[in-house]
């Protein structure tokens, strides 16, 4: 039988446990804390993940702060409201919602972020310094991943762990993730020469490509753990996962698995932030 890894039960367990903390953290400062969520432009998937994130804070007891900006928006406009936002000591975290319209230089955008708001982990500053093994809000997805493969006990140490996939804020954090826990990973792209026979070889199997079904259930060995990272419309993700049966020795659901726990650990390292800011 395979193991589920249930992202979606293990977010509402942290939720329950960070309400406790929003709590202290309330009676001790008599401050609230507060998420500012920035979206630019009207991409609709968008504005879902930041509604999502607004309700997740209302959740454990948080405020949040919305700001929508125009699809015309640029750089500078953009440089702007998080400055603002930065220098707002009442604002603990700032979440930019990616992407951003083609325009903006999304990449000057995040690294403006404050380093101790930068609570989704976008910043290089901050990618610098987990590359490192320092202290760092981790980039949420690939972070959420560590918790929830972490909690189910899954044995990292030695492991080989495959990464499809190279964006900013999930292959490459993911990887050195991965790396500090002692695997030994590979990274794949679109330029990558035989793909299948590399995924063939991984222990740990992490689908982050962005298209759907791109990687093939007969792709991956038997006994291994396999994440899935994506999620497209049709509730399918980057991984061909119905067909794998039980032959694997873990798997992420989607909907239900990753999804979750990027908001859970979004809110974890907004909590984190606020304790420190208030504490
Ligand atoms: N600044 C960021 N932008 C983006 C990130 C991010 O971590 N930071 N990640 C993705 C999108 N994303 C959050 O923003 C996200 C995607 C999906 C889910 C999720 O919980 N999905 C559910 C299903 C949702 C549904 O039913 O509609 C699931 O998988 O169970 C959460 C967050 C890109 N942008």
């Amino acid at each position: 039988m395979s193991l589920l890894l249930d992202g979606k039960a293990l977010s509402l367990k942290i939720e329950a446990d960070l309400a406790a903390r929003v709590a202290v953290i309330k009676e001790k400062s008599g401050r609230t804390p507060i998420l500012a969520t920035i979206l630019v432009g009207g991409d609709p998937a968008s504005a879902t993940y930041v509604t999502m994130k607004g309700k997740a804070c209302q959740r454990v007891g948080m405020d949040s702060i919305r700001l929508e900006l125009p699809e015309a928006t640029t750089t500078e406009e953009l440089l702007a409201e998080i400055a603002k936002l930065n220098a707002n000591p009442d604002v603990h975290g700032i979440l930019l919602q990616h992407p951003v319209p083609h325009q903006i230089d999304e990449r000057a955008c995040f690294d403006a972020i404050a380093l101790e708001k930068d609570v989704d982990g976008v910043t290089c500053l901050g990618f610098g310094r987990m590359a490192m093994g320092e202290r760092a809000y981790g980039s949420a997805t690939p972070a959420g991943i560590m918790t929830l493969l972490r909690h189910y006990g899954v044995e990292l140490a030695g492991k080989h762990a495959v990464v499809v996939g190279r964006s900013a804020i999930l292959g490459k954090p993911m990887a050195l993730m991965l790396l500090g826990a002692d695997c030994t990973v590979t990274v794949c792209h679109s330029k990558t020469r035989d793909l299948a026979a590399l995924v063939k070889q991984a222990d740990i199997v992490v689908g982050a490509v962005g298209r759907p079904e791109f990687i093939q259930a007969d792709w991956i060995k038997d006994g291994a753990v396999v994440v899935d990272a994506g999620y497209h419309p049709g509730g399918v993700g980057d991984i061909q996962l119905k067909p794998l049966g039980d032959r694997v020795a873990a798997w992420t659901p989607v909907p239900g698995g990753v999804g979750p726990m990027t908001i859970a650990t979004l809110i974890t390292q907004s909590v984190e932030a606020a304790e420190r800011q208030l504490g």
